[in-house]
């Protein structure tokens, strides 16, 4: 846990902020070519907190050409992995050393709570550019089993240009999870970080050329939508890994099939099940966990644990316990380190959210079910059917749907009857049956009872339409930013021994 300040403290930290506002091309911080800004705003209190470059697709085409440039004269794709290795980790250091200002930023750009940043967003996305930096000179190339009159070596090459396109709700751990393994297979990155939360990327930026990232392997575009399709059709761009909507990470299919068939990895959305059966143990802790999963990052998490299917015999002491542990989960101002509840990324995702409010209005709100302030919403529990709206849409906000099962197979049945697949959880003391659950579960992630995602070891993505292409986290995740070449050699005297 990091010591925290108080929230004055805080503030004056936030009041003393140099924030950035160009966009980061070719190793130098630059205005979009055509000048033109939007605006970022604090999405606590509304508030303008600067301008940011509004780019397009000539500002994307730039940092394009730079980034082949960079990957084809072989200033970083081409250096011994050690040698990338050490910016890497650099460049850990450096966030390290300016963690305080990074976690601020961050907590002002997004309405996440200072706690999390401080804790969670912060030091993770150090940890994960430090363990894809130190992993990468000690991964091995392959031979086969070839026959004795021939060696084929089956080597890891990287990609090329790589498009990173963000989403809001965990705007530097993400950038971390995909710039970590890119960089340290040597790709050369174009980054589109979410239009609402761009200030951490560019700060990153800063810190990476000062860790000695060569110019034009990390480039930032800013912008929205325009400039994520720019990318996504840019014809020298090799391939694009995007965490987001799946509305829009279906797009990416196309910008790839109409442009020139690059790779596509997507991580969706999800409208995750979080199984309670009859003899799960420690209520207490269960609770804990459900909360956690639903609420954390107010429930802007692709992995948020938004379904709880719960059987009938433990449903009413489970959601008194869940209750009891919401109390402590203070809302208010995300810069006070005492809340855990901060703002909805945008008025228009709280109008969104709001509207699910509505419909929860309708059916059972067991727990909460206000907004505390414009932009804020309290935790919310409400009971709602399998197929209904609350319990099939994913609300990306603070809202619990409770669905009340008879029985371990309904629940299975119940969790998997979805189009999403991301995560899953399952509580119950018989470990037969949890194992036997997560085997039958459609999902990822499952996790037997706890709520998590695991952590950079292990990969991280989704079944069904929360995604496909490639993992994020572990050593899988070089695979989305690498390719296998076969390099055959024949060692026989004689031409007869050709490749069948
Ligand atoms: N899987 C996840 O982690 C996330 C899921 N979502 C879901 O998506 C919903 C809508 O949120 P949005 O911010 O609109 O998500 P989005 O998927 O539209 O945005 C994610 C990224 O894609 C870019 N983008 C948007 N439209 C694009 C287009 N047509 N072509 C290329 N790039 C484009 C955005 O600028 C942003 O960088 C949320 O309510 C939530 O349900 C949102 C963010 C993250
Ligand atoms: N929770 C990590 C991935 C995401 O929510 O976007």
């Amino acid at each position: 846990m990091t010591d925290l300040l108080t929230h004055e403290e805080y503030r004056a930290v936030a009041a003393a902020l140099d924030l950035p506002q160009n966009a980061w091309i070719d190793g130098s911080s630059r205005p979009a070519r055509s000048g033109k800004t939007f605006e970022t705003n604090n999405p606590a209190t509304g508030a303008v907190l600067g301008t940011v470059a509004a780019c397009d697709a000539t500002d994307v085409d730039l940092a394009v050409t730079k980034a082949r440039a960079a990957f084809e004269d072989g200033r970083w794709s081409r250096l011994h992995p050690g040698a990338r290795k050490e910016v890497l980790v650099r460049l850990a250091n450096l966030m390290d050393r300016n963690a305080r200002e990074l976690a601020v930023m961050e907590s002002l750009d997004s309405g996440k709570t200072i706690y999390d940043c401080e804790n969670v967003d912060i030091p993770e996305s150090i940890h994960v550019l430090k363990w894809h930096g130190e992993l990468i000179d000690k991964i091995y190339d392959q031979v086969s089993p070839a026959s004795t009159d021939h060696i084929a070596m089956i080597l890891r090459e990287p990609v090329g240009v790589v498009g990173l396109v963000l989403p809001w709700n965990f705007p530097l751990l993400m950038l971390a999870w995909k710039i970590g393994p890119a960089l340290a297979a040597g790709c050369s990155v174009v980054v589109k970080p979410a239009a609402e939360t761009s200030l951490t990327a560019l700060r990153l930026a800063e810190l990476a050329a000062d860790a000695g990232l060569p110019r034009g392997v990390l480039n930032i575009v800013t912008g929205g939508g325009d400039v994520g399709e720019a990318l996504g059709r840019h014809a020298d761009v090799d391939m694009v890994s995007f965490t987001g909507s799946t509305v829009t990470g279906r797009k990416f299919l196309h910008y790839s099939a109409d442009s020139n068939l690059k790779e596509i990895v997507l991580e969706l959305g999800g409208k995750n099940p979080c199984i309670v059966l009859d003899d799960a143990e420690d209520l207490d802790a269960v609770a804990a966990h459900v909360v956690n999963g639903a609420f954390w990052n107010m429930g802007q998490n692709c992995s948020a644990a938004s379904r709880l299917i719960v059987q009938h015999g433990v449903k009413d002491r489970l959601l008194a316990k869940v209750a009891e542990h919401l109390r402590e989960w203070v809302v208010g101002d995300p810069l006070n380190p005492e809340v855990r509840v901060g703002a909805l990324i945008s008025r228009a995702h709280f109008t969104k959210v709001l509207g699910y409010l509505k419909v929860a209005a309708k059916e059972t709100v067991v727990i909460g079910g206000k907004v505390v302030a414009e932009g804020f919403i309290e935790p919310t529990v409400v009971e709602a059917s399998h197929g209904s709206t609350l319990a099939s849409e994913e609300i990306f906000g603070p809202i619990l749907t409770v669905i009340p099962v008879g029985s371990f197979e309904e629940a299975i049945a119940v969790a998997n009857d979805t189009t999403y697949g991301l995560a899953a959880s399952i509580f119950t003391a018989n470990g037969k049956r949890a194992l036997r659950g997560a085997r039958m579960l459609r999902a990822g992630t499952v996790t037997v009872n706890s709520f998590g995602e695991g952590d950079i070891t292990t990969p991280f993505g989704g079944y069904k339409q929360s995604g496909f292409g490639g993992r994020d986290n572990a050593i899988h995740a070089h695979d989305q930013y690498t390719q296998l070449k076969t390099i055959w050699v024949d060692l026989s005297d004689t031409a007869d021994t050709a490749i069948e």
